[in-house]
């Protein structure tokens, strides 16, 4: 494996009972520090990928690295442990939690890891996302872009070596969605993050480093510095083969 990879894959496949293969063989890397978009029409596996990436899930053969750690020696305790550190995780809804404030909810994964959170180490969280003056807020005194970055603050609480990202714009309008895409690409630039996004949207896509397109469960191809208009061509084409 390139030791440059935060996360590498190696013809993994996932089987599903009746006869369902979700991923096909499919051998990826993605290097530290790089944005990824994964795309590709409904059913395609996108999700399946991200879930067997992130160690939520485990492939029916192949094998998963994640900041060099290969996924099929962990038992699951090691795997949990390796979740809760090193791999942090923000879907399309917020998940946070109404009664507790911004900070609260940043501090959450370190309390449930049985830490004392860190006052700064929440501050900074937050501060890396803009809402340093929001840390005081609760969920329902924040716009929907600002809880999102919230998500956000929390699951890099924890300095993980990559963010999965699962439809992280699906329920923000055009322009909150513009301010939370800035936000990641920032995080990339600036921190070196690890970003792996799936999304349908080529815009969103478009501020990634790179596209990778699934069709079957398999990789059809990719993208590097991807522009809008050919990220939606090549969706139309594979939806147009599919
Ligand atoms: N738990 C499961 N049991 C059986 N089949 C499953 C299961 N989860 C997913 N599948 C099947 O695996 C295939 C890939 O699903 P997956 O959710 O990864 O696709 P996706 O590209 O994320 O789709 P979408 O864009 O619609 O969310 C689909 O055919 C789906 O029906």
């Amino acid at each position: 494996m390139n030791s440059m990879q935060a996360v590498d894959l190696t013809s993994v496949t996932r089987h599903y009972a009746h006869g369902v293969t979700a991923l096909d063989d499919v051998s990826i890397g993605f290097g530290a520090g790089t944005f990824t978009a994964v795309m590709g029409p409904s059913g395609s596996g996108k999700s399946t990928l991200l879930q067997c990436a992130a160690g939520l899930d485990r492939p029916s053969s192949g094998r998963v690295v994640v900041d060099g750690r290969d996924l099929a020696t962990l038992g699951d305790r090691k795997l949990t442990l390796l979740r809760r550190d090193r791999i942090g995780f923000v879907f399309q809804s917020f998940n946070l939690l109404p009664s507790l404030t911004a900070a609260q909810n940043v501090a959450l994964p370190l309390r449930l890891a049985g830490r004392r959170p860190d006052s700064q180490q929440v501050r900074r969280s937050l501060a890396s996302v803009g809402l340093a003056e929001r840390m005081h807020h609760r969920p329902a005194e924040l716009s929907g872009g600002q809880q999102q970055r919230v998500a956000i603050a929390r699951a890099l609480v924890t300095r993980p070596a990559v963010l999965f990202a699962d439809e992280p714009t699906g329920a923000l309008d055009t322009g909150t969605s513009r301010e939370v895409l800035r936000l990641m690409r920032d995080l990339v630039d600036r921190q070196s993050q690890t970003i792996i996004m799936v999304t349908h949207d080529p815009v969103a896509a478009s501020y990634a480093d790179r596209v990778v397109f699934l069709a079957d469960g398999r990789v059809y191809g990719e993208l590097q510095d991807p522009d809008a208009g050919q990220v939606a061509t090549r969706m139309l084409q594979l939806e147009a083969s599919c």
